[in-house]
């Protein structure tokens, strides 16, 4: 017998790949909460006439981790029901960060990057020069900070104002944490390897001049083709992203996978290439165990037998946002169009940013905004134990402030998400490495994916159980 933990949509992942691989292999997902889909959940509001979603709500449609996304909505049957945003769509070329007491758009073109756009005080082409006058690294460098590679390379403003505020975006987390491998991991190992990130592009250029372009990769699927011809460059699926997951369980339990929900396994013990299960009082011995619950709470399960395992997924830190969805009865109370806007932590105010779903998405003579909070910097602003009350007022305060609504939404949602993001923060690739490599050399029966691993967004989740149902089948 195999079994998953956690059926959020990389648990449930895991469970399509292992079923792709093996039809006829026992199989059973175990999730703690009384329903699927973890940090994706979309509301339906009382009227039923719009969706609040309190996790994630769009998904990138470029590079492998999407094409595999596309290849999986595809299989559900679900193509039909994908709500795409072209990238000529206001929502995709309007992304603003709030600074300097104003809401500032950013560059979505090359000529963009030739005029001084404010906050910033220079043309944002001037960061290459930046990166062509400064020296290299006083030694070399297995990792740093996002912010402290920015900074040396293209300078504290675009450190500030451009990196810090995409890490809010992106994690919920502070530039100054989060390692440079998290998102620039290509452009650090230039640096490393060349002395900078300009120069080392050019001289890769010039040596790849005369070499053919190598053809990886698969071919894309139907789906993905659509998404590149109708060049998308966001998109979610009609009834929320929960459709998703939803479709996913449903499509695993048709082909006889069995999905608990409302359990939690009493106990998890290695006995020599099995594992034993304890759920519910029950016992079962399994071959193989996937885990995409988050790391530190798995942690908690092998720290008796391994210990070293669960200090090590243990260090991998989680942050806690206030997802607060506020909807209006007027569709015209935004003066900007647009994806919403981020506010940088330089600002030293309570909130992230904000997402204009009504702009992204047809809301019917609605506004409708999400207000993120919290992240890194959650206890600093709200303590321990915020009231639902006290988070909504510090939303609508800032709304008031920076988008002028000064009148109370018609309907809201106040979602506080404890530990709903883990960290990548400096040193976590190794540590990652570091657990898989204790797994693989005690010979351990268990196989780990989901966002405390390889990646946070919905794309790298699903694309991490694929490779987790890959090891198994490999070992
Ligand atoms: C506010 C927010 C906004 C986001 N926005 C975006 C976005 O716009 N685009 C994007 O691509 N990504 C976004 N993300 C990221 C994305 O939602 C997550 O990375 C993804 O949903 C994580 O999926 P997962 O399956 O790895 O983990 P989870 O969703 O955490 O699933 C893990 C599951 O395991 C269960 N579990 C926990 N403990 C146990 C146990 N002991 N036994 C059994 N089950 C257990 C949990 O209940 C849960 O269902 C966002 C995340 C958040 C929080
Ligand atoms: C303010 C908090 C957050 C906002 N979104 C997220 C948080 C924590 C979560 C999130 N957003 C994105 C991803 C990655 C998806 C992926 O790479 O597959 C995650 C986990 C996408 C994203 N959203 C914004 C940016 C810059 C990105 C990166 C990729 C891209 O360019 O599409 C912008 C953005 N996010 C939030 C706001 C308010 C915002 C504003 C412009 C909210």
């Amino acid at each position: 017998m195999t079994a998953i933990l956690g059926a959020g949509i990389s648990g449930l992942a895991a469970g399509h790949y292992l079923r792709k691989k093996a039809a006829s292999l026992p199989l059973t997902i175990y999730e703690a909460s009384d329903r699927v889909g973890g940090w994706i959940r979309s509301e339906r509001s009382a009227k039923d006439d719009f969706i609040f979603e309190a996790g994630p709500r769009t998904i990138r449609p470029k590079g492998p981790a999407a094409a595999n996304t596309l290849e999986l909505i595809e299989h559900l049957g679900l193509a039909d029901h994908v709500y795409s945003i072209s990238s000529s769509h206001t929502a995709a070329r309007n992304r603003m960060i709030y600074a300097k007491g104003k809401l500032n758009l950013l560059p979505s073109s090359l000529g963009g990057l030739l005029k001084t756009v404010p906050p910033f005080t220079k043309p944002l082409y001037f960061a290459a020069f930046h990166d062509l006058l400064a020296g290299r690294s006083e030694s070399p460098l297995q990792d740093e900070s996002m912010y402290s590679f920015v900074n040396r390379r293209f300078g504290k403003e675009i450190a500030d104002y451009a990196v810090s505020s995409m890490l809010c975006g992106i994690c919920a987390g502070n530039a100054k944490e989060i390692s440079v491998k998290f998102l620039m991991k290509e452009l650090f190992e230039r640096e490393q390897q060349h002395g900078g990130v300009i120069k080392g592009i050019l001289k890769e250029a010039l040596v790849n001049r005369n070499k053919k372009k190598p053809t990886t990769g698969t071919p894309l699927g139907k789906l993905a083709q659509r998404a590149k011809s109708e060049n998308w460059s966001i998109y979610s699926l009609r009834g929320g992203l929960q459709t998703l997951p939803d479709t996913l369980a449903t499509d695993l339990q048709s082909k006889g996978v069995s999905i608990v929900t409302g359990t939690k396994f009493e106990e998890l013990k290695f006995d020599r290439d099995r594992i034993l299960l304890r759920v519910d009082g029950k016992e079962h011995m399994l071959q193989h165990l996937v885990s995409s619950i988050p790391s530190y709470k798995l942690a908690k399960h092998v720290d008796l037998q391994h210990p070293a395992l669960a200090t090590t997924l243990r260090s991998i830190p989680f942050v806690d946002v206030c997802v607060i969805n506020l909807q209006y009865q007027r569709a015209d109370l935004l003066k900007q169009d647009g994806f919403g806007f981020l506010v940088p932590p330089i600002e030293n105010l309570p909130i992230l940013g904000v997402i204009f779903d009504s702009c992204c998405f047809d809301m019917q003579d609605s506004t409708v905004l999400t207000v993120m909070m919290g992240g890194a910097w959650f206890e600093q602003w709200f303590g321990k134990n915020p009231s639902e009350d006290q988070l909504l007022e510090v939303a609508l305060t800032n709304v008031q402030k920076i988008l002028g609504i000064d009148q109370r939404p018609d309907a809201y949602k106040v979602n506080l998400l404890r530990n709903c993001i883990p960290q990548y923060t400096v040193g976590h690739q190794q540590r990652v490495s570091a657990a898989r490599d204790y797994i693989a050399e005690h010979k351990l029966p268990i196989a780990l994916c989901g966002a405390s691993y390889d990646g946070v967004g919905v794309n790298d989740v699903i694309l991490s159980a694929r490779n987790s149902v890959d090891t198994i089948f490999s070992t």
